[in-house]
């Protein structure tokens, strides 16, 4: 892996490189990504924000092995995707998905097990006392220590949530993806994962993770960078205090957008209600020096 310092004297290994990187749908030809360059060095967290459609999941995907770009090159954990056996990248790279395939009546402990062989099933003749005893001390630490024994399919949202971040640490992955990991969470539910991830974050110093998310209040305080997608296009990437702003959020969405930071958290909102900077000064890419109030104009998605 290179490594590059960060300006402070400390030196991070580049755990991910997209250098101009497209990717168009055949036999459409349509573009999902236009052209991106992003980094991600040894212990980053980072945020991919954007509009449905803007091409956050594939940029995921691209990270973790799970596709190809139709061009530009893609660099994960030191190999080049296109000159490596893919399958054995992923077994070095954790991925959290509302959509993963997971047997509801397994136990908890058994899903979790099954991040250690990277499968749907359990392969219980693959899982000795140490990788048993790994599955319960991650529970553990992700708080779902009670739920060792319960089938999968019983547990709340927020408990499986948590569940498939212990399964996918079984690998000790070096890079961990979560696709929008708080879907369909209350708040509580939704809080006590956003703890899990910061207390991964403090208790991993060289564990990587990139979040996508639709919304800035549910990144951890933990959250150091944030990517903004529109169109497939880079609206802005780098430290979150330059890319998570009202000008930054305002611009990838369209729309004015507020955002605060309090104690470490975020908050942003659009609206009427709104009397503050973002909404007099318009997008920032809208070219109109203020926003017009009128009726509410709601995109078709
Ligand atoms: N397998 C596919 N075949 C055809 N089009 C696809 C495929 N995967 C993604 N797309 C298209 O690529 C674009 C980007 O999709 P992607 O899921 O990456 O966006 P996203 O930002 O994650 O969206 P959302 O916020 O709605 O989940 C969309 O227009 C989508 O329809």
């Amino acid at each position: 892996m290179r490594r590059q310092s960060d300006g402070s004297g400390f030196v991070r290994a580049t755990v991910a490189a997209l250098n101009g990187v497209s990717v168009l749908r055949y036999p459409e030809g349509q573009v999902i990504l236009d052209r991106v360059d992003w980094t991600i060095r040894a212990g980053e967290h980072w945020a991919l924000l954007g509009p449905n459609g803007a091409g956050k999941t594939s940029m995921l995907r691209l990270v973790g092995a799970l596709m190809h770009p139709t061009s530009g090159s893609v660099d994960v954990l030191g190999h080049r995707i296109g000159r490596v056996d893919l399958r054995e990248l992923r077994t070095r790279i954790g991925f959290v998905s509302p959509g993963q395939e997971v047997p509801r009546d397994a136990t908890v402990h058994a899903v979790v097990l099954t991040g250690a062989t990277g499968t749907v099933q359990p392969l219980w003749r693959e899982y000795g006392p140490a990788t048993r005893e790994r599955a319960h001390e991650l529970l553990g630490e992700l708080g779902c220590k009670d739920l060792a024994d319960r089938p999968y399919g019983v547990c709340s949202g927020g408990q499986r949530a948590r569940v498939l971040i212990a399964r996918a640490l079984m690998s000790e992955p070096s890079l961990l993806l979560l696709d929008e990991p708080y879907n369909a969470l209350d708040l509580p539910s939704r809080e006590d994962v956003i703890d899990a991830l910061h207390y991964l974050a403090t208790t991993r110093p060289d564990l990587t993770t990139v979040t996508v998310t639709h919304y800035v209040e549910e990144l951890p305080a933990s959250t150091g960078h944030a990517l903004l997608l529109r169109g497939g296009r880079v609206q802005a990437s780098g430290p979150v205090e330059e890319v998570l702003t009202s000008d930054g959020m305002s611009a990838c969405f369209q729309r004015p957008i507020e955002v605060e930071r309090r104690d470490g958290r975020w908050t942003a909102r659009s609206g009427r209600g709104m009397s503050h900077t973002a909404l007099d000064r318009g997008p920032r890419t809208g070219g109109g020096s203020r926003a017009e109030i009128g009726p509410p104009v709601f995109e078709h998605r």
